[in-house]
């Protein structure tokens, strides 16, 4: 059974009670991006990312999310040291697969980490179909060239064999435990023309994942920034630039009417209720 609205509800209640400390070890781009997010959402972010700290950090996290949106050697070395340390002590972690696919380092340095078993996978339809295996998933770079459609199949493989709820967006959002699929409508067609909103969205998602179990944590996410996402995007007649600022506005003000009334959840890969 889908969580209902009511249910995701409580859940934004129960992360703005517990403000859950956030370690990110994210890109560049998104850095301020996802902290301003998360902020508004109601946890703490930190951006902890050299490789002498990180496991000390992750004593002190209540979730961690690992980015390789713009990875290297050294950062490469923490995000495993993170996330085995979130590992050991059970916590929940989420990947974000940035661009997998696109080059040999970038695709190695995925799977290594979704060898230590991520509580949640997050990304676009072409980096999920890349990291579950299927040929011919190539991106843009970032951005995907499949729709999020394409990919639930690859989503559900890709959670059987990790053992990982995947989810993956675009213009419905779907997540996984590689039995039951829940699909998530809202958001805005301008949501992919403004940098590190998929990141900031996996952001969100670590912070429910320290209140909620996976697909749970996974749903919540989803449906909160669906919500977010609809509302910022009406106010952004211009364009895109305020994007990022209307959708914090919009997580910060997030209450059950507006949540009802800007995103749909539905059980399956077919449409959202
Ligand atoms: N066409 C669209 N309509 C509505 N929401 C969208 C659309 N494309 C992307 N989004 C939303 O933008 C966010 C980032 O998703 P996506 O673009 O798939 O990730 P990434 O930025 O990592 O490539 C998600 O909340 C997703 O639902
Ligand atoms: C543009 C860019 N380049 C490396 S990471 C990054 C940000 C990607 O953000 P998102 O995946 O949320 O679109
Ligand atoms: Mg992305």
């Amino acid at each position: 059974m889908a969580m209902t609205i009511d249910e995701v509800f409580v859940a934004l209640t129960d992360l703005r009670a517990r403000q859950p400390l956030v370690q990110n070890i994210t890109n560049f781009v998104s850095m301020s991006v996802s902290a301003n997010a998360l902020l508004a959402l109601g946890a703490s972010p930190a951006m902890v990312h050299a490789e002498e700290e990180v496991g000390d950090f992750a004593k002190l996290a209540d979730a961690l999310v690992v980015n390789i949106g713009t990875l290297s050697p050294a950062w490469l070395r923490a995000m495993k040291k993170a996330a085995e340390a979130m590992g050991e002590q059970q916590k929940p972690w989420v990947l974000d697969p940035v661009a997998t696919g696109a080059t040999p380092y970038r695709s190695e340095a995925a799977s290594t980490l979704l060898s230590l078993r991520p509580t949640i996978v997050r990304g676009n339809a072409s980096e999920i179909m890349s990291l579950a295996g299927e040929a011919g998933a190539l991106g843009k770079g970032v951005d995907s060239l499949a729709g999020s459609d394409q990919a639930v199949e690859a989503a559900k493989a890709l959670a059987r064999t990790s053992g990982s709820v995947v989810a993956v967006t675009g213009t419905t959002d779907y997540a996984t435990d590689g039995e039951e699929v829940v699909s998530v409508t809202g958001g805005h067609a301008l949501m992919p023309r403004s940098t590190a909103l998929g990141c900031a969205l996996s952001a969100c998602v670590a912070a429910f994942s320290a209140v909620r179990p996976p697909l749970a944590a996974a749903t919540a996410g989803l449906a909160v920034y669906a919500a977010a996402g609809r509302i910022a995007g009406e106010r952004c007649d211009n364009g895109p630039g305020h994007l990022p600022a209307e959708l914090c506005d919009a997580l910060f003000r997030m209450d059950k009417d507006l949540l009802a009334a800007h995103c749909a959840i539905g059980a399956g890969s077919g449409e959202a209720e």
